[in-house]
């Protein structure tokens, strides 16, 4: 993650006064991620992680985010676990903004993923799909084809100097996506944000996946959809599909797809792509200076989105549609 705001460490260990995780022997931001502020924790009785929500993430949703963490590591899903302070309160309020300390994750996450990440990622999804059929709470998708269109206005109003080809390529994209995005697919808890960097590997093995802040409920396909985007594509924009293949084979080992889903790919991953290309660009001219994060480069959904718009044949994807 990113360091927005700043902790102290009189108020730290203020704050940890009111948990039973040991005395602070250190800690430290950390540079990656780009929503919420994180700190690692070392404490005498281990490593936590100490999150403090920013901007993008809304107050109301965040019993939602917790105990979505809680069901899921319960049903053998390994994700962050929220902690509970001595009041059996997990979500509590540090320097300003609602915060929450969480177990750590081994494991890394991996820059080149191979096929066999691409295959890891896959069962791991259908997992996650299966274990939140029976999550009884509900969040709406808050970044889905009726929020692109607005998020396109504002990226554009950002930008001092927008550039005009991209936001035709963009409005012309949106026209077609609100015109034929599907109505009906199966659908539950997915994670919406399943990129490399949500997900840790040790060896090639998957050992956990984090950053939950976008999960809501949607379709499953769409989820399969925006990991095809963030794994199977090249630096160089081309699209593999042995790693397309793996991925969504592990994936129906524990899930199949039904032929609407199936069909609906094609779109999903056009839409997947629109809607991480406009957070990128949105978030490319608004990011506070002098912000600790690096931020993210909308141009490689801009070549990915082009990918999609000009595929021909699902011979392309590698996968029968
Ligand atoms: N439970 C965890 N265990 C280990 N490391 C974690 C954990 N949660 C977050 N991290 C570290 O923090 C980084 C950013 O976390 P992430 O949830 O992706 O932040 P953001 O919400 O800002 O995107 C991760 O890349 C990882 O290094
Ligand atoms: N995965 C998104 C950005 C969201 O950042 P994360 O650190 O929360 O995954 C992107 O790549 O645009």
């Amino acid at each position: 993650m990113a360091v927005y705001t700043e902790i102290g460490d009189g108020e730290l260990q203020a704050f940890l006064k009111d948990y039973e995780l040991g005395t602070l022997l250190a800690f430290k931001g950390i540079a990656e991620g780009v929503e919420n502020s994180n700190y690692l924790l070392h404490t005498d009785a281990g490593f936590y992680i100490l999150t403090l929500y920013e901007r993008r993430v809304k107050a109301e949703d965040l019993p939602f985010f917790l105990s979505l963490l809680e069901h899921l590591a319960a049903r053998g899903i390994v994700c962050p676990t929220p902690l509970k302070g001595r009041d059996g309160v997990a979500l509590r309020e540090l320097g300003g903004r609602p915060a929450a300390i969480f177990s750590f994750l081994d494991g890394m996450w991996v820059r080149r993923p191979q096929t066999v990440h691409c295959a890891e990622l896959g069962k791991a999804l259908a997992q996650m799909h299966e274990a939140g059929r029976d999550f009884p709470m509900r969040r709406t998708n808050a970044l889905t084809v009726a929020d692109w269109r607005p998020l396109h206005e504002k990226a554009r109003e950002a930008a001092s100097e927008p550039d005009e080809n991209l936001h035709a390529l963009l409005s012309d994209e949106l026209d077609f996506l609100e015109n034929n995005w599907p109505k009906d697919l199966p659908a539950g808890v997915i994670h919406a944000d399943l990129f490399p960097d949500n997900v840790f590997f040790l060896g090639d093995e998957l050992s956990g996946l984090i950053d939950f802040y976008f999960a809501c409920n949607d379709f499953f396909a769409y989820d399969l959809a925006i990991c095809l985007n963030a794994w199977c594509f090249e630096p160089d924009a081309t699209f593999n599909v042995t790693k397309a293949h793996a991925l969504l084979s592990a994936y129906e080992k524990s899930r199949p797809l039904t032929q609407d889903e199936r069909e609906a790919l094609p779109i999903l991953a056009r839409g997947g792509a629109l809607r991480f290309l406009l957070t990128r660009l949105y978030d490319w001219n608004t990011t506070p200076p002098g912000a600790f994060v690096t931020r993210k480069d909308p141009g490689e959904f801009v070549r990915k989105l082009r990918f999609h718009r000009d595929v021909r044949s699902s011979s392309e994807y590698g996968f029968d549609l």
